[in-house]
């Protein structure tokens, strides 16, 4: 079936809308950023840089890591702009730029997020290199696609759902990691859920003039519990990556460079020296 111009928009140089990409500019490994700035101090290590593109917030920088081809682009702040790097990602590979039509053999991308996060549980501290097992949304973006869940996501999201019940205007979400990712890239470090908030002030309970209407919300995720599942950290992008990255058939892992204690009402001096141990770990095991 043919997407319509108006569903899928191809700039007149033949690149897609938003990421002024080429489908031959998408490597199969995938990093994804939120400071468009982050881009340049990823794309640092590469051994050689092949391109530098970008449009709005979306910068993108493909190289190679000896014979590994990477892409690293960044993605601007929140789920509604994870809406279109992942869709727009996924037509650069899977759809057919000229026939407008789905294609027949489909890419799985390796998706990788390095991005910052504030840790809400006492035992892990600023400084920490932490991998989400799974993503839990608290924004809007799940509710307009379908999605189906595996079983452990399905039981999980139960529990979740009856310890936030009382807030009644929020539908949330849930994904794994991609268990492959989780296990190399995120092997030995800390893990956790990783709740995606729709905003950073009141929906991550920060409390500056205007009024919360949650209380305590630090203390309402820090204590759910399931198992050896528990609420790590607080960001703005991860549940939609692994949400819509499952719904599209690619893997992806989201590593957190942890710059604030929400626990110990801290924030780090010396946010680029942890973000750059995040890069490098996660180049080192790509
Ligand atoms: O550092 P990045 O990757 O942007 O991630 C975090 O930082 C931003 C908020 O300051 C949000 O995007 C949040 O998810
Ligand atoms: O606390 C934090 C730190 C970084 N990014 C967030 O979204 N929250």
């Amino acid at each position: 079936m043919k997407i319509a111009e108006s569903d899928l928009i191809i700039n007149p140089d033949g690149s897609i809308y938003h990421l002024n990409l080429l489908p031959e500019d998408v490597a199969e490994t995938v990093i994804t950023v939120g400071d468009p700035d982050r881009v340049g101090e990823v794309s640092k290590h590469f051994d050689r840089i092949e391109f530098k593109k970008g449009k709005r917030e979306f910068i993108t920088h493909t190289g190679f890591v000896g014979q590994k081809r990477i892409t690293v682009l960044s993605t601007g702040i929140g789920t509604d702009n994870i809406d279109i790097v992942l869709n727009e990602l996924d037509a650069l590979v899977n759809i057919d730029f000229h026939t407008r039509e789905v294609k027949t053999n489909l890419t799985s991308l390796n998706i990788i997020r390095i991005g910052t996060s504030g840790a809400v549980q006492p035992d892990v501290p600023m400084g920490t290199i932490l991998a989400s097992s799974f993503g839990l949304g608290m924004d809007a973006l799940m509710n307009y696609y379908i999605h189906e869940l595996a079983g452990d996501e399905r039981s999980l999201l139960d529990e979740v759902k009856t310890h936030f019940a009382h807030l009644k205007n929020i539908h949330p979400y849930l994904t794994s990691a991609n268990d492959v990712l989780l296990n190399t890239i995120g092997k030995d470090m800390e893990k956790g859920i990783t709740v995606t908030a729709p905003g950073f002030y009141a929906p991550q309970g920060r409390q500056v003039r205007a009024k919360n209407a949650v209380s305590n919300f630090i203390g309402l995720i820090n204590s759910f519990k399931s198992n050896h599942n528990r609420i790590t950290n607080l960001e703005m992008e991860t549940a939609g990556i692994y949400a819509l990255a499952k719904v599209l058939g690619h893997k992806a892992l989201s590593v957190n460079a942890i710059l604030a204690s929400r626990v110990k009402l801290e924030f780090s001096q010396n946010p680029n020296k942890i973000v750059e141990q995040a890069i490098k770990m996660v180049l080192e095991r790509i």
